[in-house]
């Protein structure tokens, strides 16, 4: 797809799907509300492991799934979690977003998350992206879940970048990202550098393939 999406589009797309989560709408019924739902189940390509199918409808350019994980900006100390990790992406701006759910990946993200909290008890990330099994809070937080498409054929999502510029403090809880080295306060939140995986064409009852080789920045 050549169409630059617009990160602030990006964000207000996910920001609406928080908005149906947080008033208990959409866990029951996603498939109605957004018109499909994401599972993980054993990928079509052989030894490939798991996939994320989609099941329903999602037509061109929407955010279908959020790439979660762990922010490391420039200068962060990266290198030992980027060992033999097939799930770190790197954004334009050198940000890394490592989605390795297990090992020292998992680790880092459930200590930078039990750190980052305001006022003692509101959660300002959702880490339920790291379970192996069963729903995540967020529906849509498993975008590292999918797999390079296969040899002869084409991607139907793409990696695009975007920011989460400003959040009400309780939809936090549904964003799968905690940065490695700042510490929020409620008065001061940074802007969430994120991926979102794009359908590059309308896509019904399928598996999602990404290439691994390409991100898309966004306007
Ligand atoms: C980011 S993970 C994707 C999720 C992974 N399939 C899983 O079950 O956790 C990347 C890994 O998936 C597998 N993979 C992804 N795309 C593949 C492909 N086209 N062919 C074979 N293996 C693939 C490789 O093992 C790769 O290191």
């Amino acid at each position: 797809m050549e169409k630059q999406m617009n990160s602030q589009v990006i964000a207000k797309q996910f920001l609406h799907v928080f908005e149906h989560l947080h008033n208990g709408s959409i866990h029951s019924d996603c498939r109605r509300l957004l018109g499909y739902e994401l599972k993980r189940c054993k990928s079509s390509i052989p030894n490939a492991g798991r996939g994320v199918f989609l099941s329903g409808k999602a037509s061109a350019g929407t955010p279908v799934a959020i790439y979660p994980g762990t922010i490391f900006l420039p200068g962060d100390p990266s290198l030992l979690p980027s060992i033999r990790n097939n799930y770190l992406l790197r954004r334009s701006d050198g940000a890394l977003i490592d989605g390795k759910p297990f090992g020292l990946s998992r680790l880092i993200f459930s200590s930078c998350a039990s750190r980052n909290y305001v006022d003692g008890n509101i959660e300002l990330q959702d880490e339920t992206w790291l379970k192996e099994e069963g729903n995540t809070r967020n529906p849509l937080s498993i975008g590292h879940m999918i797999n390079h498409r296969p040899d002869d054929g084409e991607p139907n999502v793409m990696y695009t970048e975007f920011e989460f510029e400003s959040v009400p403090l309780e939809y936090r809880r549904y964003i799968p990202h905690v940065y490695y080295s700042s510490h929020e306060t409620e008065e001061h939140q940074l802007p969430i550098k994120s991926i979102a995986m794009v359908a590059v064409r309308d896509v019904e009852d399928e598996e999602l393939f990404s290439d691994y080789c390409f991100i898309a920045t966004s306007q």
